[in-house]
């Protein structure tokens, strides 16, 4: 008869205690500031600046199997399937070894919102939302200079659509639920950094400054 060993199974060990990350969306429409205002956060408040934009883009340059699907998509404005975006900013946030994400220009439309949501059971933090005029956003855009085949007049229309019919819904959804900080994009960049910097300020900080 062999003998039993029992061997004690730690509860607490098996289900160990993996910290969330802290998220904070980035949105707002196409030209509305959302890559530059992130810069600045990230030299003032550590976090990690994750556009789905640059990593759409990028994937595109790496020669992927889904390059040419992603490309035609931002040619005609619209929103790469869920599946695929999410892939990236998981991917990403992994290789960051940071656990404080500004995620950019996502979630653009329900399908992101949710799909990241069961998928990785991260709630954001806050949603930061750039508001600003279509006026403005094309006139920033059209001189944006970065060489992108989506930053023309033809493609901007589209887009503003998209954003209208599908993003600003997600921004509703979050403001529901109190979590909408948003900030006046009009304004020239340092303008609208101030009342960014006000937001990710821990109150006792400013009622200590
Ligand atoms: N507050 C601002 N006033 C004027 N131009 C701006 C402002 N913020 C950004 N820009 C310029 O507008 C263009 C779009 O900005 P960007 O940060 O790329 O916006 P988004 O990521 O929301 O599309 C860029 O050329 C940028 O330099
Ligand atoms: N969540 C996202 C974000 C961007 N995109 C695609 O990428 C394009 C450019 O996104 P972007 O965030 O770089 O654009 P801007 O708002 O910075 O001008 C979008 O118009 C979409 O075609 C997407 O499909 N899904
Ligand atoms: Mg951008």
């Amino acid at each position: 008869m062999g003998t039993v060993v029992e061997t004690p199974v730690k509860e607490a060990d098996a289900t160990v205690t993996v910290k969330k990350p802290t998220v904070v969306f980035v949105l707002g429409g196409p030209g509305s500031g959302k890559g530059t205002q992130c810069a600045n956060i990230v030299e003032h408040f550590g976090y990690t600046h994750l556009s789905a934009g640059d990593l759409l883009r990028a994937e595109i340059k790496s020669g992927s199997e889904n390059g040419t699907m992603i490309q035609n998509m931002i040619k005609e404005g619209k929103i790469v399937p869920s599946e695929v975006t999410i892939k990236l900013l998981q991917k990403a946030m992994e290789e960051s070894g940071n656990d404080k994400f500004l995620i950019d220009g996502f979630p653009r439309n329900e399908e992101n919102r949710a799909a990241f949501e069961a998928v990785t059971k991260i709630e954001p933090e806050f949603v930061l939302f750039f508001d600003c005029s279509e006026e403005e956003m094309e006139r920033r855009i059209l001189n944006r200079n970065q060489g992108r085949e989506d930053d023309n007049v033809e493609t901007i229309r589209k887009r503003f659509k998209v954003f209208l019919e599908s993003s600003l819904p997600v921004v509703q959804y979050y403001e529901a639920k109190g979590k909408v900080r948003k900030i006046d994009a009009a304004k020239p960049v340092a303008e609208v950094f101030d009342a960014v910097k006000a937001v990710f300020t821990p109150k006792d900080e400013k009622a200590a400054a």
